[in-house]
């Protein structure tokens, strides 16, 4: 089935649309041998073989459309100019029917609303026009009395009256769906912005608690590995000596500057949070406390080295942190606690260190 009709998607719609084209004529053809309606039997062989020699070949145009740099728009175009011109040969051939052969013009300029602009849609449709107009005219000056002047005038005048209706109305439904899906595109962009607004703390651009506490769920459920998770609650020291003694805004760009330094740090799976003003929660998963505890000590290495444009601090930024590997069964909420007071020991205990639970 692939290599029949091949992966890419465009492709397969084109093929789609040429498979239920092939069936319209098939079942057209069909109903011209069966009913006997046609006059010239000889030519209805001819249409037989040009039909389906322009349905192989529109086959093969597809399929290498990639190669040739063929665009959907051009495919759908050359289509429909082979869909006018065997509906001009059906209408010379066909008996007293011949009028149903009009409906096809129809289906042409409906194929092509899919793949065409509603004016090149327009432009086709006076292309059929045309076509049918002068294949009337032809017959009607060369076999007066099988196409009546007057009922072929007549004729003409519904198929145009009908054709440019139609062209009208799929041209609006073709602007329709292209405002429709422009609004889809707005929808979606804004679903992403909420999303990202609800799970990213503002000012670090770092995940947040809730998401935070979305991941920890999820690990919870995760069959136990070789390793522990380990999680890390950071706060910076003296933060708010930096807020009163420079302002709110150097306090900002400490905490900004700490989430750029920190996150540089980590592995893929790792995860680091804003908890809430100061404070960070880390998640390691997989890791062995002690190489946690090497991780958080280079942390402060990088963090004490923290270079704040414009802003020059009497001491370097440092942090403390509280350290648990999680035990097996234990929910996160109580490595957490555990983290928690180890994090209070570390800051009586001095700051800027580690404390392991
Ligand atoms: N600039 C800024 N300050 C914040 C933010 N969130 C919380 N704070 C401030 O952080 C400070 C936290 O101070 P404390 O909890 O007393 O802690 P500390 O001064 O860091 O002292 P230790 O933690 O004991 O070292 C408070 O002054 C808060 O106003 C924020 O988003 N931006």
């Amino acid at each position: 089935m692939r290599l029949l009709v091949g992966s890419d998607a465009k492709q397969h719609r084109m093929l789609q649309y040429l498979a239920g084209t092939a069936l319209l004529y098939a079942t057209f053809l069909g109903l011209l041998y069966d009913e006997q309606v046609f006059i010239l039997g000889g030519t209805l062989h001819g249409l037989a073989v040009y039909t389906l020699s322009g349905l192989a070949l529109f086959y093969l145009l597809i399929r290498a459309s990639g190669r040739l740099g063929l665009s959907f728009h051009t495919l759908a175009a050359l289509q429909g100019v082979f869909g006018i011109t065997c509906n001009m040969w059906s209408y010379s051939i066909t008996g007293p029917l011949r009028g149903a052969t009009l409906m096809g013009l129809m289906v042409v300029v409906v194929f092509c609303t899919f793949a065409l602009r509603p004016r090149q849609t327009m432009l086709l449709t006076f292309a059929g026009l045309l076509g049918m107009g002068g294949t009337m005219w032809w017959q009607e000056a060369h076999d007066p009395l099988r196409f009546p002047p007057g009922v072929e005038a007549v004729t003409f005048i519904m198929m145009a009256a009908c054709s440019l209706s139609v062209t009208i109305l799929t041209g609006e439904m073709t602007r329709l769906r292209a405002r429709l899906k422009a609004k889809q595109e707005r929808l979606e962009q804004a679903l992403e912005r909420i999303r990202t607004m609800a799970t990213t703390d503002e000012l670090t651009a770092l995940p947040n608690r809730r998401h935070m506490n979305e991941m920890l769920a999820h690990e919870e459920g995760r069959a136990p590995r070789a390793l522990p998770t380990c999680v890390a609650l950071i706060d910076i020291d003296f933060f708010k000596g930096i807020n009163d003694r420079h302002g709110h805004a150097a306090g900002d760009a400490v905490l900004r500057g700490f989430a750029r330094a920190a996150r540089a740090m980590l592995r893929e799976g790792d995860l680091l949070a804003r908890w809430g003003g100061e404070e960070f929660l880390l998640m390691l998963p997989d890791t062995a406390v002690a190489d946690a505890g090497a991780l958080l000590d280079a942390m402060r290495a990088r963090v004490a080295a923290l270079a704040l444009p414009g802003i020059e601090l009497e001491r370097r930024v440092s942090f403390s942190a509280g350290l648990c590997a999680r035990h097996a069964m234990e929910s996160f909420n109580d490595a957490i606690n555990r983290a928690d007071k180890a994090l209070y020991a570390a800051k009586s205990g001095g700051r800027d260190r580690v404390a392991v639970a």
